[in-house]
C-alpha cells in the first residue's frame, strides 16, 4: 500500500477532470513530475473507461482512482475486483454506503491484490456541500459532526483513510489520531475561485490541519501552465 508522502511535492494530487483521454494524457505527462499522484475521476472513467485510466498511468505517477463507489456490498466488491488490474494506489468509496459496504471493498482489495492493494479511502461529506445543503439531505447536526460520525464508521469497517474537507481535517486527527491516511480536496490557493466547492481552505491550511495529501483540480488544470501551477503550490508548502 502507498506510503505517506515525504515531500511537499509528494503531497500534491492533481485531479485530471476531463472527458478527453488525449487531454488527460497530456496533463498527466506534464504533471507526473510535479505531483505525488494523478487522480482519475468519474468524468474520465465514464468517458474513456479503464483505457483512459491506463493512459494516465502511463505517465509514470501512481494513480488515485476516484470512483466514489456507493452501492450494495456485493456490487462494490465486484467493482473493486474489476479495477484492480489497473493497479491504482488509492480507490474511493462513499462512507455513507455503510460499514458492510466499506468492509466489502477492503476485503475485495486485499483478496485480489494482497500487500499491493490500493488504499481504500472513504469519502465522508462531499466538499461541495455546505451546512444547508447537507441538512436538506436529512442529516442533522452539520458537516463536522457528520464527517466525524462517518470517519469512525469507515475506519472501524476497515478503510485505510478518509477524504474530507480542510475544515474537518484537524477534528478528524483529534478524534482518530495520526494513523488514518487523510486526503483533502476543496483546496484553493489564496485568491483562486472556489467554483462549486463550499468547504475550502488554502494548501498550507489543509496541511497544517493534518492532511497527508491535498487534491487540486481546476486551479492546476485550468492554468495556462499546469506544471508551473503545481510547482507553485508545492513551493508554498515548502518544496
Ligand atoms: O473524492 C474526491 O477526490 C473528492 C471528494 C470531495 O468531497 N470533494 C472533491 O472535490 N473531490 C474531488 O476533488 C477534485 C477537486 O477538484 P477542484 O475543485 O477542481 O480542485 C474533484 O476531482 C472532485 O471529484
Amino acid at each position: 500500500m502507498i506510503a505517506r508522502p515525504r515531500s511537499p511535492r509528494a503531497r500534491l494530487i492533481a485531479a485530471l477532470d476531463t472527458a478527453d483521454a488525449d487531454r488527460a494524457a497530456a496533463l498527466a505527462a506534464a504533471l507526473a513530475p510535479e505531483c505525488g499522484l494523478l487522480k482519475v475521476g468519474l468524468e474520465l472513467f465514464a468517458a474513456e473507461g479503464p483505457a483512459g485510466a491506463a493512459r494516465v498511468a502511463a505517465a509514470g505517477a501512481p494513480v488515485f482512482l476516484d470512483l466514489k463507489l456507493h452501492d450494495i456490498p456485493n456490487t462494490v466488491a465486484g467493482a473493486v475486483r474489476a479495477v484492480l488490474p489497473l493497479r491504482p494506489a488509492m480507490l474511493t468509496v462513499h462512507a455513507a454506503g455503510g460499514a458492510a459496504m466499506v468492509a466489502a471493498a477492503r476485503e475485495a482489495a486485499e483478496r485480489g491484490a494482497g500487500a499491493d492493494r490500493p488504499a481504500i479511502l472513504a469519502v465522508t461529506v462531499l466538499t461541495s456541500l455546505d451546512a444547508a445543503a447537507l441538512a436538506a439531505t436529512g442529516v442533522a447536526g452539520g458537516p463536522v459532526q457528520q464527517v466525524l460520525r462517518l470517519a469512525r464508521l469507515a475506519l472501524e469497517a476497515g478503510a485505510d483513510g478518509l477524504v474530507c474537507s480542510p475544515r474537518e481535517a484537524a477534528r478528524i486527527r483529534d478524534a482518530e489520531g495520526g494513523a488514518p491516511l487523510l486526503v483533502v480536496p476543496g483546496v484553493r490557493p489564496a485568491g483562486a475561485a472556489a467554483g462549486d466547492q463550499a468547504r475550502v481552505a488554502t494548501p498550507e491550511e489543509a496541511v497544517r490541519a493534518g492532511a497527508d495529501w491535498i487534491v487540486l483540480g481546476r486551479p492546476i488544470t485550468g492554468a495556462a501552465d499546469p506544471a508551473a501551477a503545481a510547482r507553485a503550490i508545492a513551493e508554498a508548502l515548502g518544496a
